[in-house]
């Protein structure tokens, strides 16, 4: 008999020769994120996520992840005990917000639009298929009775000659339809997670210092991968599963219709099998989609501090920390296998009494004279091929339950709304392509969303003229960063009005104000490219010329080393693993905002984690790419607080001075003091 090819689940068995359905597990495996997810005209969907997660699959994410852009780079490691203070703990994230399979269905579904029609093709190879495969059954009884029972080569030819036909025509549709179906399916996924890392790119910083980020690439892989099961291979899956039960179904009533009703009466039975695990499920596939993030998220961090790790001897810890995460994956896995194994065995257990039943029944029929052998065996086929799109069906419900648990997920990642927006057209004041460079704030106040009670900064003022050197500093905990972050306005303050050139920064394109300021922050970006790349990204539009980028690298004092590395501009350098000192680094990052050249420059402690010679080598630098502009130094370097034509204080969010080096000084206030202090 033609079955059509199938793929056997991990550690499904075979129904020990039970009948014509021996060949009934032909659920469709599909590895969570690298198996193919072709088996969609298969009877049976591809399994839930959380059966078939292989093992220790998280680190696979893990490691890609390795290279991150905010990695600490060699020698800018604060203090040891901050240090360790900042190592992440390895709790396990779990999500708040529950949504239902037919919530996150519709959520998903818009990203299908332009794929619509290939769906459809999909979903008719998937009827011409079932409809071939019902054809062959109805010519293995014909076959049956008219040359094998009466062993009569010459009735074998015809019938065997439109078998191979049929057969034929269904290999073609079979192979059209799961080629379409992966097709589509991969477009989905990578429009799901070019949707959700574009959202996440536009999310302000403490949505990513609450949120771990190895829990978050897990997000961007496995949860993706799961909703993509439910929303593409899911809804083929389920028209497949309906004509073919339409299909055999009927087929069955035909040969037999009194026999069909009686084996019919089973299929609320595989419902209700399926029902009593739906919700247990739901819950073991959020706790596992939870500890796939917290062990990616473990690898990941340990990856980014190897360098603390191998300082502090902490090879020991990180390991117990993995240990921990990875029993907790475990656990979880576990408790889904063995959900997902309890839930085959049930069912083939009452697929085994059904085949029974039938051919007890069939062996009376015969021997009353009512029916032949070839339409019993048939009959017995369509049966067998009649479970598996139901059990398909039932544990659809199992697959869209565990795609619900990624789905909370992913909608709690596309839910979470940006701290700042584009003002409203309405709101939006033209600006020109470059500022002359007034920055100003006017009674700031701001409190950060995860510490309602302590404003970082309060009712702030100030101004800086164009071209002026601004110096803020104040003890840790003043203020002093926020400030930079509302003048980039990652966040608009609640009181008050940040100003560039006197217009109120929301009132500005983002992307506007963002070119016309230039933040350096404490960790140097460093892009997994080539240096010349690493210095022309601070420029798109024109893209600089490799004269530019030398250009810009000899005002930043980085030629000359960058010049005497064995492959000069063209040497490849990574997050974390960048062969170059801190300083060197600084010096890039100081060449690309030359690159940049934005009227607004902010500084964040630029000669933190430099030794004194390291620091005193990028003031030249950086005094050369201050030139002409408009330049705000946050730093607790009093050295180049001297030089400012004019230096605010902080102090717990209050401005408690400002004036020049030597009026601050004179005032023998908390500047003096920090200035004896650093003597
Ligand atoms: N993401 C955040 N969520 C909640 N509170 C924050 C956050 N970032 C900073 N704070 C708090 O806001 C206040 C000001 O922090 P900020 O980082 O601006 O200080 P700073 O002067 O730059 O300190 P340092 O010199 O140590 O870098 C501090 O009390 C700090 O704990």
């Amino acid at each position: 008999m033609h079955l059509r090819s199938s793929r056997r689940i991990r550690g499904a068995k075979s129904n020990g020769g039970r009948g014509p359905r021996a060949a009934t597990d032909r659920e469709a495996t599909t590895s969570r994120g690298r198996g193919p997810r072709t088996a969609i005209l298969t009877d049976a969907p591809p399994p839930a996520p959380p059966f078939d997660a292989p093992p220790f699959d998280a680190p696979r994410s893990g490691a890609r992840s390795g290279a991150h852009p905010t990695a600490p780079r060699p020698g800018s490691h604060p203090a040891g005990t901050e240090l360790l203070a900042q190592l992440p703990t390895d709790e396990v994230p779990i999500v708040t917000r529950h949504v239902g399979p037919v919530e996150a269905f519709r959520r998903f579904w818009p990203l299908t639009q332009g794929d619509r029609r290939w769906l459809v093709l999909v979903i008719m190879c998937a009827i011409l298929s079932a409809l071939a495969e019902t054809v062959t059954i109805l010519i293995f009884a014909q076959l049956t009775d008219q040359a094998l029972a009466k062993g009569s080569v010459s009735a074998f030819w015809h019938p065997a000659g439109i078998w191979l036909g049929v057969a034929v025509f269904g290999a073609v549709v079979g192979y059209l339809g799961n080629s379409v179906a992966a097709w589509t399916a991969e477009r989905f996924l990578l429009r799901l997670r070019a949707r959700v890392f574009t959202h996440l790119q536009t999310l302000p910083p403490h949505f990513f210092q609450r949120n771990r980020r190895g829990d978050l690439l897990e997000r961007l892989t496995g949860d993706v991968d799961a909703i993509e099961h439910l929303v593409v291979t899911g809804m083929v899956t389920a028209c497949a599963a309906v004509f073919s039960t339409l299909f055999y179904g009927a087929a069955a009533l035909w040969l037999r219709w009194e026999l069909a009703l009686a084996t019919f009466v089973a299929a609320p039975i595989f419902f209700a099998a399926t029902r009593r695990f739906t919700n247990r499920l739901r819950e073991v596939s959020r706790r596992q989609r939870a500890a796939d993030g917290a062990l990616t998220s473990v690898v990941e961090e340990t990856l980014v501090n190897v360098v603390l790790t191998q300082a502090y001897n902490r090879q020991h810890d990180e390991e117990q920390r993995l240990g921990r995460a990875a029993r907790r994956w475990l656990r979880a896995s576990v408790a889904s296998a063995r959900l997902n194994a309890l839930y085959t065995q049930l069912i083939e257990v009452l697929e085994t009494l059904c085949v029974l039943a039938i051919i007890g029944l069939g062996a009376w029929e015969i021997s009353a004279g009512r029916m032949s052998l070839g339409e019993l065996l048939a009959f017995a086929a369509f049966i067998g091929y009649l479970y598996p799109p139901i059990r398909s069906l039932g544990q659809l419900g199992l697959t869209a339950t565990a795609a619900t648990a990624a789905g909370d997920r992913l909608l709690e990642v596309l839910d979470a709304r940006p701290a700042v927006t584009d003002p409203e057209p309405a709101r939006t004041t033209p600006f020109p392509q470059r500022a002359h460079g007034e920055v100003a704030a006017q009674d700031v106040t701001f409190r950060y969303p995860s510490s309602p009670h302590h404003n970082a900064v309060n009712a702030l003022s100030f101004t800086a003229h164009p071209g002026q050197f601004l110096v803020v500093t104040g003890p840790s905990g003043a203020g002093k960063s926020t400030l930079a972050a509302l003048l980039l306005r990652f966040y608009d303050p609640d009181a008050g009005t940040v100003r560039l050139d006197g217009i109120p920064v929301d009132r500005l394109p983002l992307a506007d104000l963002r070119r016309n300021v230039t933040l350096l922050p404490q960790e140097t970006l460093v892009l997994h490219d080539t240096i010349e790349q690493n210095i022309a990204c601070g420029r798109e539009d024109p893209a600089p010329t490799h004269e530019e980028v030398v250009q810009a690298a000899r005002a930043a004092d980085a030629h000359s080393f960058v010049a005497a590395l064995p492959d000069g501009y063209d040497t490849v350098i990574a997050p974390a693993t960048a062969a170059l000192s801190g300083g060197q680094l600084q010096r890039i990052a100081i060449a690309r905002a030359m690159l940049r050249d934005a009227p607004v420059l902010i500084l964040d402690e630029p000669t933190t984690g430099l030794d004194t010679l390291a620091a005193q080598r990028i003031l030249g630098p950086l005094h050369r790419l201050a030139a002409g502009r408009t330049t705000v130094v946050i730093t607790h370097d009093l050295d180049l607080a001297a030089t400012a034509d004019h230096i605010l204080v902080l102090d717990d969010g209050d401005l408690v001075e400002s004036g020049t080096h030597t009026e601050l000084l004179l005032r023998a206030g908390l500047y003096a003091q920090l200035f004896e202090g650093k003597k």
